[in-house]
């Protein structure tokens, strides 16, 4: 047998036993106020950075309509989430590879097609997400900016939600709004912020302050501050040369913070492990979706 048939074969047998790994598999729901702030670039290198850190990762691009994180990591994925609903194929299916050990998952340009979906297709989809439960430790869901209906359902059944602004008032103010609508839907979600081309810590501390004093009014308890990433013209250079900073310039400042943002985010999770995972997420989706 072949070298790469057999791997083959040892991949296939990993994924149809994963459910007798002991993974916890944590859900974390990707989003913005407003868009261009740099949320898919955060998804990606965060996911990046999480495996450089040891974490197996799966990243599933929800952004509706605009699904572009395969353009951002350089990949040309064969099947999408949609493809597996209509062609009846499986989740492993539309799993793709990339770069580190990343694991990717392709909306597609057309996942609004959703909202058109058959109970028996939404059933289908929901199956077949589930199956990840235990096999990854965390699950990244990037959604497009705002809150279209579906990204509502995504964020409000994930154990928790990322939420990434820049400084700029316009995203600010966009995602005080985003963080008040899913807080008058469920007042315990768990929602983590990160401020994104900040020119220096110093700004990060500022604008998170003030992210602090206004959501006070609305939240019950203060709202999570995650990190910061900097300014850095290798961010955009990356988007260019579609391969992520973390890969390609490593030691950039991006890179770094982004480094750290992992670092706290894995010690504080590892103080508060309460996930429902991903059964918890179709359980609790299921409920908003009428089937
Ligand atoms: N930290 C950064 N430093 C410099 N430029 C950045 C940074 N983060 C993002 N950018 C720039 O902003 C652009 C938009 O980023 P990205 O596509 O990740 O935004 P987005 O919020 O996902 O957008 P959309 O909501 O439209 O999907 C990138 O192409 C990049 O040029």
């Amino acid at each position: 047998m072949k070298q790469d048939q057999a791997q083959k074969l040892r991949e296939l047998y990993q994924r149809f036993n994963h459910d007798q790994q002991t993974r916890t598999t944590k859900v974390i729901s990707i989003t913005s106020g407003k868009g261009g702030v740099g949320k898919s670039n955060f998804a990606l290198n965060f996911a990046l950075s999480l495996i450089e850190s040891g974490q197996k990762v799966v990243l599933i691009d929800l952004d509706i309509g605009m699904a572009n994180l395969e353009i951002l990591v350089g990949m040309n994925p064969k099947h999408n989430l949609i493809d597996m609903v209509e062609g009846g194929k499986s989740i492993w299916d539309v799993m793709e590879k990339g770069p580190n050990g990343l694991e990717l998952i392709s909306g597609g340009s057309s996942f609004n097609e959703m909202l058109d979906l058959s109970a028996d297709d939404t059933n289908y989809l929901f199956s077949e997400l589930e199956k990840l439960q235990g096999y990854a430790d965390i699950i990244l869901f990037d959604t497009g900016a705002g809150l279209s209906r579906e990204s509502q359902r995504c964020h409000l059944a994930a154990d928790e939600i990322i939420l990434v602004t820049t400084p700029e008032p316009t995203a600010m103010t966009d995602a005080y709004s985003v963080i008040k609508i899913l807080h008058h839907q469920d007042a315990n979600l768990h929602v983590r912020l990160v401020v994104n081309r900040v020119a220096s810590s110093k700004e990060g501390m500022e604008i998170a302050g003030r992210f602090r004093t206004v959501t006070k009014q609305f939240l019950e308890k203060e709202i999570d501050i995650l990190g910061f990433i900097p300014n850095d013209s290798h961010v955009f250079q990356s988007v260019l040369e579609q391969t992520p900073f973390l890969l390609n310039y490593p030691k950039s400042q991006a890179a770094k913070w982004m480094k750290d943002i992992v670092k706290i985010y894995l010690n504080g999770d590892a103080k508060s492990n309460n996930s429902t995972g991903m059964k918890g997420f179709i359980r609790k989706i299921s409920g908003f979706v009428k089937i």
